[in-house]
């Protein structure tokens, strides 16, 4: 079975890598990210995983692996910031408090479609000024959820989470690793 990594995250490759599987291909899914009206965010990162492998092209022997990550504070979705503005409004609003950080993981193939939800609970110490000035300088905002990177600077910022840390990079590897399994995608070689 050939395994597509349907995804343009440097992470969900590198993540892949750790269970000693390398895609046979990388595909970039392109679909509308934006929240419907009152989707309450568990129902939202489950239907962005599932939309991601319906929008990939397969062939009969390839099993198709995406993610969806979303940080959730209350009610509200925060997906990817746009600019440095609303970066600085989600650290403020995540700083000194609790909030879910949820994963779905869609893998797709001739069974059909089957997924995982993970819910992440990452607590924030309070942030000054001067700490989401110099995280907004690092530019590591960019292109992650709720604005910050676990795995990066952000990480200083986190002294407890309870769940999955693989799940809040991007990836939860062990509802990954049996997903793939079940799936008949299985490592080549011993790492
Ligand atoms: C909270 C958090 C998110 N992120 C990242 C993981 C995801 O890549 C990103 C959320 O965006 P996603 O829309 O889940 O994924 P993506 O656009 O990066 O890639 P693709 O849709 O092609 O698979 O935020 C971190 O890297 N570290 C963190 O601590």
């Amino acid at each position: 079975m050939k395994l597509i990594l349907g995804s343009a995250s440097p992470r969900r490759r590198e993540l892949l890598d750790q269970l000693g599987l390398v895609p046979d291909a990388v595909r970039a899914p392109d679909i509308d990210e934006t929240p419907r009206k009152n989707e309450r965010p568990r129902d939202y990162v489950a239907r962005m995983a599932r939309e991601k492998a319906m929008a990939l092209d397969l062939a009969a022997d390839e099993v198709i692996l995406c993610a969806d990550t979303t940080v959730t504070c209350g009610r509200r979705i925060l997906g990817k910031p746009e600019d440095a503005a609303e970066a600085a409004e989600f650290l403020f609003m995540l700083s000194g408090r609790r909030h879910h950080v949820l994963t779905a993981v869609a893998v797709r193939g001739a069974f059909g479609i089957r997924e995982r939800l993970v819910d992440t609970v990452v607590k924030f110490r309070p942030l000054s000024n001067e700490d989401v000035n110099a995280y907004l300088a690092s530019g590591e905002w960019q292109g992650k959820a709720g604005g910050y990177a676990i795995q990066g600077l952000g990480g200083a910022f986190i002294p407890w989470i309870q769940g999955s840390y693989t799940g809040v990079v991007g990836l939860p590897l062990a509802e990954t690793a049996t997903l793939l399994t079940s799936a008949g995608v299985t490592a080549k070689e011993a790492v």
